[in-house]
């Protein structure tokens, strides 16, 4: 079954989704970026009141959106999302320069520091299959595919229904959990159902206004409605 993801912004919408029932709640400043960075004090407590408002949700972090090269800082945001005590600490590789070195860094990090580690490769052009190998060779356990430029269309509209199935199941065969996310919407559920990746995020659609307005409870609802619809079909 696929589990929504949501991404929050602060204790307030984390609430609003945990009173919902999400079952993967994803701490992420909208407003910064595609995977824009909340500072580790702000994500800390938050975690902490999801434990006890959601102790079955799922909880996850951005590190920001950094360039490939800034592998220092890449580094020491995913050391200190990390230490907040996120289940999972998303990094965004997006196609390109430096991508594969970056995974190369993040695949470290997770081996010799236990970092959860999620990679989001982005795939505003068409799945990055030279990332999706490499990710799944190397054995992450998550990995996601998001877009950056929301104004695109949904990742649906981005990708090749047959390369969406291609990844979920290249993913599923070395048992690795794959995600699906970017402007996803609430209409698409019916084929992400279908396409059953682990998890399918969203932020757009379950906002009133675009992605950095406020999270509307009425939408969220309606989405998880919907997931709950087609789980029992
Ligand atoms: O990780 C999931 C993203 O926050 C989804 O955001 P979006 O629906 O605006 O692409």
């Amino acid at each position: 079954m696929t589990r929504v993801l949501v991404s929050v912004r602060d204790a307030v919408e984390a609430q609003v989704a945990a009173a919902a029932g999400v079952p993967f709640i994803d701490l992420k400043e909208p407003s910064r970026g595609a995977l824009g960075g909340l500072d580790p004090a702000v994500i800390a407590p938050i975690v902490a009141q999801l434990r006890t408002s959601a102790p079955q949700a799922v909880v996850s972090a951005t590190i920001g959106d950094w360039p490939a090269e800034a592998a220092d800082e890449v580094a020491a945001r995913c050391r200190a999302v990390a230490a907040t005590g996120v289940d999972h600490v998303k990094a965004g590789v997006v196609p390109g320069g430096a991508a594969l070195a970056l995974l190369r860094q993040l695949d470290a990090l997770r081996r010799t520091e236990g970092l959860p580690i999620v990679p989001v490769l982005v795939a505003d052009d068409g799945v990055p299959w030279a990332l999706v190998d490499a990710a799944l060779a190397a054995g992450f356990e998550l990995l996601m595919l998001d877009t950056v430029d929301k104004r695109g269309g949904s990742l649906l509209q981005r990708c090749a229904l047959a390369d969406l199935q291609r990844f979920v199941a290249a993913s599923r065969a070395v048992r690795a959990r794959p995600g699906l996310a970017g402007a996803l919407r609430a209409e698409d559920w019916p084929q992400l159902a279908a396409l059953a990746p682990d998890f399918a995020g969203f932020r757009s659609a379950v906002c009133a206004g675009d992605r950095a307005g406020t999270l509307s409870a009425e939408r969220l609802l309606a989405l998880l409605r919907m997931s709950a619809g087609a789980a029992q079909a």
